[in-house]
């Protein structure tokens, strides 16, 4: 099997990925959610460029971590489906990255809120 392939279709791999997993991760559904809520609050706030920026790069980070945590789950569940104590921590770290930014997302809202209304 070739690994090369045209960006045309690197990209349609990508886009199946994408939307594969947005139908079957219930948390990237609501990260989508989350996302909306941001942008409307953007709007609402009238905010600068720079905080669309930082927004918008956070947003995207959140996305690729949790695709990332996805793909992990799946070649562990893949590699090993019986109990292994390591799968279970290397499920916890990959759960993890994603806590971080879930963590951060939420810091920058209330910082973006406080810098605006406070
Ligand atoms: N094969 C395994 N061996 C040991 N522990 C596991 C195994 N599979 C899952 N776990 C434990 O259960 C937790 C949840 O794993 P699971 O694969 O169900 O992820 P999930 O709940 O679907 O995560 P997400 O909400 O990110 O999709 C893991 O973080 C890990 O602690």
């Amino acid at each position: 099997m070739s690994k090369r392939g045209s960006l045309w279709q690197r990209s349609r791999n990508a886009l199946r990925g994408l939307f594969r997993a947005i139908s079957e991760e219930h948390s990237l559904r609501t990260e989508l959610l989350a996302a909306l809520f941001a942008v409307v609050l953007l709007l609402a706030l009238r905010a600068s460029p720079l905080w669309w920026a930082l927004v918008t790069v956070l947003i995207a980070v959140v996305f690729a971590a949790e695709l990332l945590n996805t793909a992990i789950e799946n070649l562990a569940d893949r590699v090993s489906p019986e109990y292994d104590p390591r799968i279970g921590r290397v499920k916890d770290f990959a759960a993890a990255a994603v806590l971080v930014l879930g963590v951060a997302a939420v810091l920058v809202t209330i910082f973006l809120v406080w810098s605006r209304l406070g």
